[in-house]
């Protein structure tokens, strides 16, 4: 029935005030403003309808994203959106599509790695679209080894050009999001050589499309990669590759800011340290973090609301079944879940915040936190991505059959974001190198104090000696014994990872060799960062009735989940005893008592519109079956009861006429 909220005794339960979780959510009452007109705005607006996505061929998926994306720019200009807006109103959208890289790879990398004169030149044309940038990094045969690429540019001193070359198969440009058909202009990395000499790897500005006719320049060779995995999702995008045959750009189109090429060929470093481009890095993995809380809380909220409204078994006298929310064995999947979505949203709020104090130190030649920020950003960015891919996928599992049509959004979800493991560090790569970083911090322990996230490390030796105090259940809600635990256990790692490395002969033989381990230790030191980011906003004002109280069961649901899923180091580490990590389990199930009640609430807490979830199990009003069936019948198979190729190829076999039919 229309109108009827059949969650409405569900939200009856909560026993905060969802307004104010909403806020806390959102990080503060602006920008919850923000997000809220953005989410309705796109939601309101049918030129942004996406339920009929999966049914379109690639070539009408991707007329219909240019659309979109020409009506977003037409709202950007028209309302006078600020940047701000804008960036929440493309997420809203929920569209893979060149603007993207335009405005999240191009113009951020122009800002960070463009002299003041190149600004003036290429900022003022890319912030208006007058030219649509791309970030041509990878390669068909290179990825995470950027050193490895062999796109060359070579400097021509008699014309003051470099001339960019692919001279191998491998060399071509391969994954650049709208490179395919859209972009007219690209930062393509390559080796930069002087007579005959290798520079490094070097961004260059490169003209891809005639701006007239849009045709690709001369000595280009541009086309799509081909359809990535799901429906609609990522194939909105047009991944490319291209090929460069001795293409030349003027000597300006090189980014400047931290090396040069002069007019006579010499290269010259300029006096701001290499070290900026990282805080561009920096800054996409917060941000790629913040995404993973996003896509989580949309998994999360769909299952959540799904399982409140789905009744399986343990019907009494001809009663309603249970509510499948109210078996352990899916709160024990799904509440953690629920826990990490907040986790990773104030892990990622922190971030931002590390990131705004890491820009002021580097404009003062202050580099002494950069090695922490860089390793803590791509530690979180590994184990934020990794969590959620692997929560959409549980949510998906969640919902049981129904979990796998397209139409209840998790699928597409579920392709849509397990790139992120992928793309802006391949995941293992980046633990690898928070690794590197822990080895050396425990390495210098004698002659350097670590800092920041890494500043446990420093108490190593005691960390060592101690042992858990816990001796009942009701100990483990302890802000102290929990972020001890995570520290103990994670410098514990650590150090044996440390002291086994000193057996090998060189140290980059023991770091192959026990890079499994490594891994490892360094998942264990970004769980304590995000641990202790969460427990250190409960120590914050938290205004509105119930909302602390609520999000402090969630913090100790998550830790707890995480000591238990990986008690097995716990235990080896020699931290706790096997009574101490049962225990742990234990106050997990009486969490999830408490968590239960307000379950609903929570995930409304989100503030997802229907339009953005585009999923018929996790709409707001729980009205999940009438909403299946209608879905159902919209598939283009339902648009005839005898659709094409049934007389052709169905009839002669039930006929026995196969042998005379035209097949
Ligand atoms: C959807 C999507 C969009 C993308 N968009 C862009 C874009 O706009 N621009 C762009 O330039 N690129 C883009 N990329 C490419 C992306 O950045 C690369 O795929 C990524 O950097 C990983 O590199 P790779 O594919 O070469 O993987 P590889 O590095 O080849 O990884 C393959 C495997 O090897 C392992 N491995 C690699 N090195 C090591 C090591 N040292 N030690 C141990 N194991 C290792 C990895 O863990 C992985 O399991 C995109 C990719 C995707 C999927």
């Amino acid at each position: 029935m229309e109108g009827v909220d059949y969650l409405g005794d569900e939200r009856n339960k909560a026993q905060f005030d969802v307004e104010a979780m909403k806020v806390a959510w959102a990080g503060s009452p602006e920008a919850f403003e923000v997000c809220d007109r953005m989410a309705k705005l796109v939601a309101n607006d049918p030129v942004f309808e996406k339920f009929s996505k999966p049914m379109l061929g690639r070539k009408e998926l991707f007329k219909n994203t240019l659309r979109k994306a020409a009506h977003a720019w037409k709202l950007f200009n028209d309302l006078h959106l600020t940047e701000e807006e804008a960036k929440w109103l493309r997420h809203y959208i929920d569209e893979p599509n060149y603007t993207d890289l335009h405005w999240e790879m191009f113009v951020p990398a122009l800002e960070g790695q463009c002299t003041e004169e190149q600004k003036k030149k290429w900022l003022p044309l890319a912030k208006t679209m007058q030219i649509i940038g791309t970030y041509a990094q990878t390669e068909l045969g290179h990825g995470s080894n950027v050193q490895g690429l062999e796109t060359t540019a070579t400097f021509d001193r008699q014309t003051e050009e470099f001339v960019i070359h692919s001279p191998t198969l491998t060399s071509s440009k391969w994954w650049p999001g709208g490179l395919a058909k859209v972009a007219t202009h690209a930062i393509v990395y390559a080796r930069l050589i002087i007579d005959g000499h290798f520079h490094g790897v070097n961004g260059f500005i490169v003209q891809i499309r005639s701006l007239e006719d849009h045709s690709p320049l001369p000595g280009i060779t541009v086309g799509d990669i081909g359809m990535k995995f799901g429906h609609g999702t990522y194939n909105t995008m047009d991944n490319g590759v291209a090929k460069f045959d001795h293409v030349r750009i003027p000597r300006d189109q090189m980014l400047m800011r931290v090396s040069q090429v002069t007019k006579e060929g010499k290269y010259v470093k300029s006096n701001v340290p290499r070290q900026v481009g990282y805080a561009t890095m920096v800054s996409v993995r917060q941000t790629i973090v913040a995404d993973a809380s996003k896509a989580l809380s949309r998994a999360v909220c769909i299952a959540t609301r799904y399982s409140a409204v789905r009744r399986q078994f343990g019907s009494r006298n001809g009663g309603p079944e249970t509510q499948v929310i109210d078996y352990k064995t899916q709160q024990n999947r799904l509440f953690p879940l629920l826990a990490s979505a907040f986790a990773f949203r104030f892990a990622s709020n922190w971030l931002k915040s590390l990131y705004t104090d890491l820009k002021q130190r580097l404009q003062v030649n202050d580099f002494s936190t950069l090695p922490e920020a860089h390793a803590c950003t791509a530690g979180l960015k590994s184990l934020t991505t990794a969590a959620t891919a692997e929560g959409i996928e549980e949510c998906r599992k969640l919902c049981g059959g129904h979990g796998y049509l397209i139409s209840s959004g998790l699928p597409e979800l579920f392709a849509f974001y397990v790139p992120a493991c992928t793309y802006e560090g391949e995941n293992v790569v980046m633990l690898l190198q928070v690794a590197r970083f822990l080895v050396k911090t425990v390495s210098d322990l004698g002659n350097k104090q670590p800092v920041g996230t890494a500043a446990y490390l420093g108490r190593v030796a005691p960390l060592t000696q101690k042992n858990c105090v816990v001796q009942t259940a009701e100990d483990w809600l302890n802000p102290g014994a929990i972020v001890e635990a995570f520290e103990a256990r994670a410098a514990r790692m650590a150090a044996s990872c440390c002291q086994r490395l000193a057996e090998y002969k060189s140290p980059e033989e023991g770091f192959a060799e026990l890079s499994a381990d490594l891994v490892e230790a360094s998942l264990a030191h970004c769980q304590v960062i995000v641990v202790s980011t969460f427990i250190r906003r409960l120590q914050q004002d938290i205004p509105g009735k119930g909302v602390k109280q609520a999000l402090e069961v969630l913090c100790y649901v998550y830790a707890l989940f995480l000591l238990h899923k990986h008690q097995g180091d716990f235990l080896a580490t020699g931290y706790l005893t096997p009574k101490q990590a049962s225990l742990a389990n234990d106050q997990l199930r009486t969490l999830y008592s408490k968590v239960r009640p307000n379950a609903i609430a929570l995930v409304d807490s989100f503030n997802h519109t229907d339009h953005y979830l585009s999923s018929v199990l996790g709409c707001y009003d729980g009205n999940v079956y009438p909403k299946l069936y209608e879905a159902a019948m919209k598939d283009p198979l339902n648009d005839s009861d005898i659709p094409d190729g049934i007389r052709q190829y169905v009839q002669p076999i039930l006929k026995q006429k196969l042998h005379s039919a035209k097949l």
